[in-house]
């Protein structure tokens, strides 16, 4: 791999004597990880019905390096949400801030969505994620993978934290910040990342990052808590960032990230910073098994809690139609409070405050679709259902041909009692079909079907 002159000049009066062994790191080859939907499976479970071989990464309970060669994309447990493929740094952001069932949580910088899903899954159906992202493009995919794996209370946004910060003000229990940043950890990964490196240099992204950390402080509630991190190496969008942070807002403190997962301290020193810069952490690819990363976890400060009250948008019960179609083809009931938007039905997390203005493009479970006096349900239902709440259930095992087929979107010639039907993998739903009687039409949404 060709690394840029003047990355490995700074890279080596950084590190000095380490400098060998980092270089060295680029002989090896990557690693591979996924990581358990728990909110679909427990990672035991997991572990006994996994095709692939898994050994833990030391730094998240449901994570796992898988061997070279595998390819965990084409199987159907990935279409049925039980597994994101990350690489297996980018799994310790989100494992290391400390989000609770209840937490309300931003994940301001979040397309495609692996760490919003890490941090879902640890909310545990309660309370709220706010997930957003600048990059309309890019909040596309967020939304796929929201869906894929069953997230339920999930806000999508596509807007500025300027803009966010109006709404949302001392309202969140956790932030992250996954920033946009040079990529200097990646270019092992992505060999594209070192051409965006030698176009763009550092500087314009520690404007955004500099701008991004202006606007969290007016969102987080005192007492929360804010993690920073970025795939780079560069002093400047690292350290250099939490040093002008802190020093700005002195009510927030630094938290010491546990180092014995291999994760090595935070280097003041490279930016004549205060000591407390080695509580954050730095991956490094020469003395972990995965890519370059960065983490500094902060809290902010209170001595009396304060009580935040936020506005809550209008009641609404289930509607007439959305309420015959659970009794025909469900054996729950959802409840809870509903919007309709654009004949899209979803039930909205609760203690949001008024969101009108914002660029939303998904507010809590998408429900389905209202058409006149009908209600089709969506693919975000069928992948936050379990198999037990539907009727009508059509389970294939994880090796049957016939789930490739549906997969790809073919129509399948299996007889049943008529009504929407639930399709699952090993009991795991992976989308509706509707039984004519004589045979399943075919649900599954089109962008999302298999390719050979
Ligand atoms: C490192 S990536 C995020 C990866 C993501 N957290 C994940 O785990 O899948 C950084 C993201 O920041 C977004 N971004 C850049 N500037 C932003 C801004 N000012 N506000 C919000 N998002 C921004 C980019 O579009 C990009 O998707």
């Amino acid at each position: 791999m060709q690394l840029p002159k003047r990355f490995l000049d700074r890279m080596k009066s950084l590190l000095g004597d380490e400098f060998e062994d980092f270089i060295h790191s680029y002989d090896r080859s990557k690693h591979q990880g996924l990581r358990v939907n728990t909110l679909k499976i427990s990672v035991e479970e997991f572990l006994r019905i996994s095709p692939f071989k898994l050994k833990p990464i030391p730094w998240t309970k449901d994570g796992f390096y898988y061997e070279e060669g595998e390819r965990p994309a084409k199987h159907p447990y990935y279409h049925s949400g039980l597994y994101y493929i990350q690489e297996p740094s980018a799994m310790a952001p989100a494992s290391v801030l400390d989000v609770l069932p209840g937490d309300k949580v931003l994940d301001l910088c979040a397309a495609p969505g692996g760490k919003t899903i890490q941090l879902a899954a640890k909310l545990s159906e309660e309370g709220i994620i706010v997930t957003n992202d600048i990059n309309l493009q890019r909040v596309k995919a967020l939304i796929k993978n929201i869906e894929l794996f069953g997230i339920k209370n999930a806000i999508v946004t596509n807007e500025t934290p300027e803009k966010l910060k109006k709404y949302f003000s001392s309202y969140f229990d956790k932030i992250l910040i996954d920033a946009p940043c040079s990529g200097e950890g990646m270019f092992r990964k992505d060999e594209k990342m070192i051409k965006s490196w030698e176009r763009q240099g550092i500087e314009p992204y520690v404007a955004m990052q500099r701008a991004i950390m202006d606007c969290v402080d007016g969102m987080l509630k005192e007492d929360g808590e804010l993690l920073y991190s970025t795939c780079t190496f560069s002093p400047e969008e690292n350290e250099g960032i939490i040093e002008e942070f802190t020093a700005k807002h002195r009510d927030y403190m630094i938290l010491p990230i546990p180092k014995a997962l291999g994760f090595d301290e935070g280097r003041p020193q490279w930016i004549a910073g205060k000591e407390a810069l080695k509580d954050n952490a730095r991956l490094w690819p020469h003395k972990i098994d995965g890519e370059g990363h960065f983490l500094a976890w902060l809290k902010k400060e209170c001595d009396v809690p304060m009580e935040i009250h936020v506005g809550h948008p209008a009641e609404m019960k289930a509607p007439k139609v959305f309420s015959n179609f659970m009794e025909e083809n469900l054996n729950i009931q959802i409840e809870g409070s509903f919007e309709i938007h654009n004949e899209q039905l979803y039930l909205l997390p609760e203690g949001l405050p008024p969101l009108k203005g914002l660029k939303i493009l998904r507010s809590g479970w998408l429900l389905g679709t209202i058409k006149k006096d009908r209600f089709e349900p969506s693919q975000a239902m069928a992948m936050a259902l379990s198999y037990r709440d539907s009727k009508r259930v059509v389970n294939f095992h994880g090796k049957d041909p016939m789930i490739i087929k549906y997969l790809k979107g073919e129509t399948l010639d299996i007889e049943g009692a008529k009504g929407w039907t639930l399709v699952c993998v090993d009991h795991f739903p992976v989308g509706w079909a509707k039984q004519t009687g004589t045979m399943l039409k075919n649900y599954y949404p089109p962008a999302w079907r298999w390719i050979d």
